[in-house]
């Protein structure tokens, strides 16, 4: 009845055998998952929840990830972005009436409101607008889903005794987490494919349909092959024919794996943003650059936000929503020394590698130059895991990066984020209870980008455009004494531009 033992490894060479040269070795994930010795929980159990990748094991992982890897490729993500706008302009909206009524904003709640609104659109096919309607069924189930209170009696049960629980779960049926809910996404996903499957031309580029177009057409194509990840991670699995309730847990899972993560990020990056303003003003500069007057973004300007990827990037190595990540040894097997036997959890304590001073110096700093691509040169790739590392690593990772890039641009365009209270700084204190969460809630007070001096400068050069006496220039130079350092470079530039302009 009892667990072997998990071996928590920060050494990146150990951990290198474990996530990718031994990968044989260490398939599982030592999930939640309740299941007897020797029997999977994947194959053995018809709740959806037992469905999902993230619990799947040895080869039907293999088959499933390898059928549903063509469904997150860079050139099938390209689709998506153009979803994620009209959730963007919803979140626009919503930051804008904080704006008007000058109230402190809870971050939490407007970025979990966009991140369940993408997953309603892209994964459910649904438009729920989750951002304001909070009575709608899809909303009270997927917080059903995430509310499991772990002083419930069955999941203590489960967390104490998996075994026992499992057994339970099988003999009598016995679904821990949410047999209502169950049946909510499971009817609601069943009419939505049927009706694409008898009028195809209804069909939207959605990850559902991704993922539908994955089961009759799954061969990766020649772009998808040239993308060096998945070439890396070619698993050699089988492409199965999924069922339907194996391709509705597929949709599930990016409800349970991308909700809560992406939120999280967006709300930690956004706050972070207005702890360090000059570090806002290069952002915005750089989306000033990408975008120019365009109000919808495309997968092609995404591609272009190197500095927003940065600070993304380091907002993840201060604030990891996974704390850990695992494999669980199915063969005894030593490495640099060291006997691991078979059911022994090997951990990845990603905190610890991400604030080691030797990965990255002066580690409680915010600096997203740490990811400039020469920095990244310098550094072991294992050092920095927030979306995992190996073949089995998160197959969401560039759905989420897009989602998050595309949402920092579009808010930084629009508004400048400032701290509700002077009072607050670095670093942001976590939690106590061991998850990714803030200690308080985080607000950020909100003004529109263009009270921030680059606007008013802007403006002035309009006016200059079509007219060049002396009061507007006095006023250039007046507004040009508050603009931030980082951003008078970029003025200069479009400055000479409006002249050239008008020379011409
Ligand atoms: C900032 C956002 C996200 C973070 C930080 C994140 C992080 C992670 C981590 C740490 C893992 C475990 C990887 C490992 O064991 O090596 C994982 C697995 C996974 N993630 Fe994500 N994730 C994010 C967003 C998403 C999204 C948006 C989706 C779906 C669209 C997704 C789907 C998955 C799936 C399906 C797995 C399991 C993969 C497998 O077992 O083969 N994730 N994620």
């Amino acid at each position: 009845m009892f667990e072997k033992p998990d071996l928590v490894v920060a050494d990146l060479d150990i951990l290198r055998h474990v996530f990718v040269k031994n990968f044989s070795h260490f398939v599982n994930r030592r999930f939640a998952a309740a299941r007897l010795p020797g029997q999977n929980r994947g194959n053995s159990s018809n709740a959806l929840l037992a469905k999902v990748l993230t619990v799947l094991e040895d080869q039907h992982w293999k088959d499933v990830r390898s059928t549903i890897t063509p469904a997150f490729t860079t050139g099938k993500m390209k689709n998506l972005a153009f979803l994620f706008n009209d959730c963007l302009k919803i979140m626009g909206e919503i930051v804008s009436a904080h704006v008007d009524n000058e109230k402190p904003m809870d971050l939490k709640s407007v970025c979990g409101g966009f991140s369940m609104d993408v997953i309603a659109k892209s994964a459910f096919a649904i438009d729920v607008d989750a951002q304001h309607d909070e009575l709608s069924p899809f909303i009270k189930f997927a917080k059903e889903i995430f509310g499991i209170k772990m002083t419930d009696p069955k999941a203590m049960l489960f967390l104490l005794f998996p075994q026992i629980f499992g057994l339970l779960e099988r003999t009598l049926n016995f679904n821990l987490l949410f047999t209502e809910a169950d049946e909510f996404f499971t009817t609601m996903l069943t009419s939505v494919i049927k009706e694409r499957k008898e009028r195809p031309k209804m069909s939207k580029p959605d990850f559902l349909q991704l993922l539908l177009n994955t089961v009759v057409d799954s061969k990766l194509n020649k772009n998808d092959l040239e993308d060096k990840e998945i070439a890396n991670n070619n698993l050699g699995g089988k492409h199965l024919q999924l069922s339907l309730r194996e391709t509705i847990a597929q949709c599930l899972i990016v409800l349970l794996a991308g909700f809560e993560t992406s939120s999280l990020t967006l709300h930690f990056t956004l706050y972070l943003l207005s702890l360090h303003p000059e570090i806002q003003d290069k952002c915005f500069d750089e989306i000033c650059d990408v975008l120019g007057d365009t109000t919808e973004i495309s997968y092609e300007h995404v591609q272009k936000l190197h500095y927003i990827e940065q600070v993304i990037n380091e907002t993840l190595r201060m604030y990891s929503p996974s704390q850990r990540v695992n494999r669980e040894c199915s063969k005894d097997i030593t490495i640099k020394g060291i006997k691991i036997e078979r059911g022994v959890t090997v951990s990845a304590p990603i905190y610890v590698i991400h604030y080691d001073e030797k990965n990255y110096p002066d580690p409680y700093k915010f600096d997203p130059d740490r990811f400039t691509p020469e920095e990244k040169a310098k550094r072991d790739p294992l050092a920095f895991l927030p979306f995992g590392y190996g073949p089995r690593n998160c197959i969401g990772m560039r759905f989420a990066q897009i989602e998050l890039k595309m949402a920092v641009a579009f808010l930084i365009k629009r508004f400048r984020f400032l701290p509700s209270d002077p009072s607050q700084g670095m670093p942001i204190r976590l939690s106590p209870q061991g998850s990714t969460k803030p200690e308080k809630p985080l607000f950020n007070m909100c003004r529109p980008a263009i009270n921030h001096p680059l606007g008013v400068v802007l403006i002035v050069f309009t006016g200059l455009k079509s007219s060049h006496g002396e009061t507007t220039v006095t006023i250039v130079a007046l507004g040009w004494h508050f603009v931030p350092e980082a951003s008078q470079n970029n003025l200069r530039l479009r400055f000479l531009e409006i002249i050239r302009g008008d020379i011409s």
